[in-house]
């Protein structure tokens, strides 16, 4: 029987099974930010434990940084400062690379990886960061982990993992023009609902998905685990090897030839079989938008807020539903009384189109959709074009260097032209624990993956979308079909 590219993976990774049932995984490389890593790395040191291989360890300042350009204050947030010294010199201390707040490469941490060459196909690559699977994009095998795992990885550089079942996802036919991977992957969670790919690796594939450019593919896989994933992954192509060459950390010359020949063999072979498949014929697919406090309270962006007792969860296009059930999804936030709670919250009636909905905000940033494309894609919405008056609207790049580009096209004039705030990088405002937030109640339009209660700030309303959604909303100061300004 065939290998699936996940099987592939494991295997060559795969150290021992361990009698309690887990495998002990090789890690070739761990990620840290100033959240989690500090934690580890402080709880590390006060062990006397050392990092095993230090060169293989990066970290990021991304989510508690100030993204005010002049960057005066390192931190937002008063006990910010804490995490960023302790990163900095646990970094120091144990020789690790650093991409501190004053380094031309500063970004959010899986923007940053891919953009340095340092997520490759094959790796195994862990953060204590649940988005560390937007990773998968490029062929890795990478997934968050907690802060104590964090800790063994480091040491050790293996982690004992419960080995996940595998499920493919493959997206067919064509995008319609105006159509991005963000709305792909809110439609796939909004029809399988928010626990469909739990406890599973699920790789994307299929033509659709072939289609992408590398930062799409990424923004595939960041929203992997507001799916229940495990990770998400895509097998590395002739797309994935053009994006790497040249990148500082990819390999070079003897050796990307010896590693080009290992990621050609890096595929779901032809009768490898998955624990569960779906389909998605993306010709169906319109610009998505969220209604309520779950990644699968989502809509056509041309529909109706839909009525609590209804549920959209199904799985009807499941080949083989081992590892998923629309039972599973629609115990969770699927169910009647959490969607009539997130109506409420929401402050939105159901019946009522979601376009039209006045908003006060509007984001472009996080790992989700603030890399080069997601801000060209923005800017052609937005040249030429105003912020309503009134309208909140800020753009953090995903990366000091997509903000270089940025400038160096000009898209910052067509940003601040149109009236929004542009910033220095950062997790900003996808992440009320990170110091900086919209107003108490406010309705924002968002390029960010989590649309939970309070995630943007004090009960605040976020509707996820693409950034083409999200800049013609602010145009508009409503939620908008940005389908029509794109074409004009
Ligand atoms: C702070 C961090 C642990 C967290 C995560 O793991 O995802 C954050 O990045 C988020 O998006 O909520
Ligand atoms: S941008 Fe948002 S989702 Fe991404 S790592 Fe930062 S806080 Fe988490």
């Amino acid at each position: 029987m065939g290998l699936t590219l996940f099987d592939k993976l494991w295997q060559e990774h795969l150290v021992e099974q361990q009698p309690d049932g887990t495998d002990l995984i090789y890690i070739d490389r761990v990620f840290l930010h100033e959240r989690t890593g500090s934690i580890a790395l402080s709880s590390l040191a006060a062990a006397g434990r050392r990092v095993f291989c230090p060169q293989q360890v990066f970290c990021c300042m991304d989510h508690i940084v100030d993204t005010y350009p002049d960057r005066s204050d390192d931190t937002t947030m008063p006990s910010g400062r804490d995490f960023i010294v302790a990163t900095r010199e646990g970094a120091q201390a144990a020789g690790l690379n650093l991409f501190d707040l004053d380094d031309p490469r500063q970004g959010i941490v899986h923007v940053v990886s891919p953009e340095q060459g340092i997520a490759q196909p094959g790796l195994t690559l862990v953060c204590p960061d649940s988005h560390t699977c937007t990773q998968g994009a490029l062929g890795a095998l990478a997934w968050g982990i907690g802060s104590s795992e964090a800790e063994h990885a480091l040491v050790t550089k293996t982690l004992r993992v419960k080995r996940p079942r595998s499920m493919r996802v493959r997206f067919t036919g064509e995008l319609q023009p105006g159509v991005t991977a963000k709305d792909m992957i809110l439609y796939l969670i909004g029809r399988h609902g928010a626990a469909g790919g739990s406890g599973c690796a699920v790789e994307f594939s299929g033509p659709a998905v072939q289609a992408l450019d590398m930062e799409a593919r990424m923004t595939l896989c960041n929203m992997a685990v507001e799916f229940s994933a495990f990770t998400g992954l895509i097998a590395p192509d002739a797309a994935t090897l053009a994006y790497l060459q040249g990148r500082p950390y990819a390999p070079r010359g003897e050796h990307w030839t010896a590693a080009e020949a290992y990621w050609r063999t890096l595929y779901s072979d032809a009768d490898a079989v998955f624990d569960a498949e779906l389909e998605v014929d993306c010709g169906n697919i319109q610009p998505q938008v969220t209604w309520g406090t779950s990644p699968q309270h989502v809509v056509d962006v041309t529909a109706r807020v839909p009525a609590a007792v209804s549920t959209d969860v199904v799985s009807t296009d499941a080949v083989s539903t081992d590892a998923v059930s629309a039972d599973d999804a629609s115990t969770d936030a699927g169910d009647a009384a959490g969607r009539a709670r997130a109506l409420d919250y929401m402050g939105l009636e159901a019946g009522a189109a979601i376009a039209g909905t006045p908003i006060d905000c509007a984001f472009i940033g996080s790992c989700t959709n603030a890399r080069i494309s997601d801000l060209r894609l923005a800017a052609a919405v937005l040249r030429g074009r105003r912020v309503r008056p009134g309208l909140r609207a800020i753009c953090v790049p995903g990366s000091m260097q997509v903000r270089a580009q940025a400038e160096r096209e000009g898209l910052d004039q067509v940003f601040r032209a149109a009236g929004f705030e542009w910033r220095a990088s950062g997790c900003s405002m996808c992440f009320y624990a990170g110091g900086e937030h919209f107003g108490f109640q406010q309705r924002v339009v968002s390029t960010t993956n989590r649309n939970f209660e309070s995630r943007q700030g004090p009960q605040t309303r976020t509707h996820l979308a693409s950034p083409a959604t999200v800049a013609a909303s602010a145009v508009t100061g409503v939620i908008t079909d940005p389908r029509e300004m794109l074409s004009q």
